[in-house]
């Protein structure tokens, strides 16, 4: 037999070759051993050759492993069974999957929104989301919020900073992420007095301050320019229909820039990473998260047909994205070698919206997301999770709940109106339609049914239009 002694100047892709050939020839030999069996012998040197490589395959198994395909190895230990069996105990729908837990859901939000004890004061400066997460997950469970709208109304009064913009709460600075979260709040819980709760006229001055002269956004004053910012930015522009004129106090106009979206699509470009994938700025790391704002806000600038195919390499971008959907898991990681987390449905899942209305096919496994979200994401107590094991929290809720959505809905966009991709009047929502139910290959049925979710600005559909309508009808600020 060759000498299979492991060299430590090996590489691995020889410890591979190695412990391939190893197995093949266990395989063989075990075959050969159940033949000698019917036959009644098994030869001595066949035993011996078995043990050995049986000897030498663990050992460099072992030494193959790394910190990552450990904590890979131990999340398939946990993933696993809730994948394989029922260990939560739900009930199963007609295909044998553990059925949307909507009532619990729905209180573990309900809760969300109520009082937090001291411990979670390092969390005030994120309020606006919580707010965000629990209306948005609630309104995906058909659950109705307009209950919320006064205290929603009252919270983010006092959050608007008097220069324009929101922070955390009363007295905190303003901030891009608070902003975002705020106003798709106030969207959801709409009707005049939400609208009119917003200084629009400081916001257009607000946003005039975050715009860079390479044309991306800072997601606060002094702060990281990174593509958080675009997309928030973006957002919020389209949905109060903020003029795509820079203020005159923008600082970016002292370097030549005259339009919000002057230099945008060339900054998001440069973020398209090596490998395919988007990251926070050029040079960086992708993550899925960074994606969902990239596609997100080439979508506000003008139709993703155009603007992606502009801006971006679609092919290695759907290469990159198909492969953040983990295999058995089901569902997304955020990033090359990371682990498997429910969160991921949507910044990753809600891609797929995306670039199907910039391409046409259908590329990604559904029920593979949807098996994961129901069987591995559900909290025993309600809400849903990154993965067995954690606890719940408002945000893994509203975002395991968006990219079940979006398994379940397929939407088109049509442009209505010719749009001049440098100075449009960013009019995504109008754009945006329900398709219909995705009905091929469904594992989920009419009880785990969720409500179909804008897939720009994550909110339902009727919020982002009638607070864009809004804005549009009315004169002046
Ligand atoms: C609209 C808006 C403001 C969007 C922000 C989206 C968002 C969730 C950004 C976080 C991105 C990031 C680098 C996470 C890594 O976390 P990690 O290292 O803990 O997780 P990982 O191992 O899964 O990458
Ligand atoms: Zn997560």
């Amino acid at each position: 037999m060759a000498d299979a002694e492991i060299s430590p100047a090996q590489s691995p892709s020889n410890r591979l070759e190695e412990i391939l050939d190893a197995s093949d020839r266990i395989e063989e030999l075990s075959d050969s051993e159940n033949d000698y069996e019917d036959m009644g012998s098994v030869t001595q040197e066949e035993q011996a050759n078995i043990d050995y490589l049986e000897s030498v395959r663990i050992p460099i198994i072992d030494e193959l492993k790394t910190e990552t395909s450990e904590v890979q190895d131990d999340t398939l230990e946990v993933v696993l069974p809730f994948l394989e069996g029922n260990p939560n105990d739900y009930p199963l729908n007609i295909f044998g999957i553990p059925q949307l837990q909507r009532e619990k859901h729905i209180a573990f939000l309900k809760q969300a929104l109520g009082d937090y004890p001291s411990g979670f004061a390092l969390l005030d400066a994120s309020r606006p989301w919580l707010v965000y997460w629990s209306l948005q997950g609630l309104s995906a469970l058909y659950y109705d919020i307009s209950q919320y709208r006064e205290r929603v109304i009252h919270t983010f009064s006092l959050a608007q900073h008097p220069t324009g913009g929101y922070g955390g709460g009363f007295g905190q600075l303003p901030h891009l992420a608070a902003t975002y979260a705020a106003i798709l709040s106030l969207a959801m819980a709409g009707e005049i007095e939400a609208y009119e709760s917003i200084n629009r006229k400081n916001m257009w001055h607000y946003l005039g301050q975050m715009k860079q002269p390479d044309g991306g956004f800072t997601m606060a004053a002094g702060g990281e320019e990174d593509i958080r910012g675009a997309f928030c930015a973006l957002v919020v522009m389209s949905l109060l229909h903020i003029p795509l004129e820079l203020p005159p106090d923008a600082p970016a106009r002292q370097h030549g820039l005259t339009s919000f979206t002057d230099g945008l699509g060339e900054w998001i470009s440069k973020c398209q990473s090596f490998d395919g994938g988007m990251s926070a700025a050029p040079g960086n790391e992708a993550h899925g998260a960074y994606a969902f704002c990239g596609l997100g806000c080439l979508a506000i600038i003008g139709p993703p047909k155009e603007t992606l195919n502009k801006y971006l390499n679609i092919d290695t971008l759907i290469h990159w994205l198909a492969a953040r959907q983990c295999s058995p898991e089901g569902g997304y990681n955020g990033r090359t070698n990371k682990l498997v987390d429910g969160c991921y449905s949507h910044w990753v899942g809600g891609c797929w919206s995306i670039v199907e209305a910039a391409t046409t096919s259908d590329m990604w496994n559904r029920s593979a997301l949807t098996r994961y979200i129901l069987s591995g994401c559900q909290f025993k107590r309600g809400g849903l999770i990154d993965k067995p094991g954690k606890r719940a929290d408002a945000y893994h809720t509203c975002y395991n709940l968006a990219g079940l959505s979006a398994t379940q809905h397929t939407y088109t966009y049509e442009a209505t109106m010719q749009i001049d991709l440098g100075g449009s009047a960013l009019d995504a929502p109008y754009y945006w339609k329900l398709d219909g139910v995705h009905e091929e290959g469904k594992v989920w049925d009419e009880t785990d049914h969720i409500a179909e979710v804008h897939p720009i600005f994550v909110v339902p559909f009727k919020a982002a239009h009638a607070c864009r309508k809004y804005f549009e009808e009315k004169e002046g600020f």
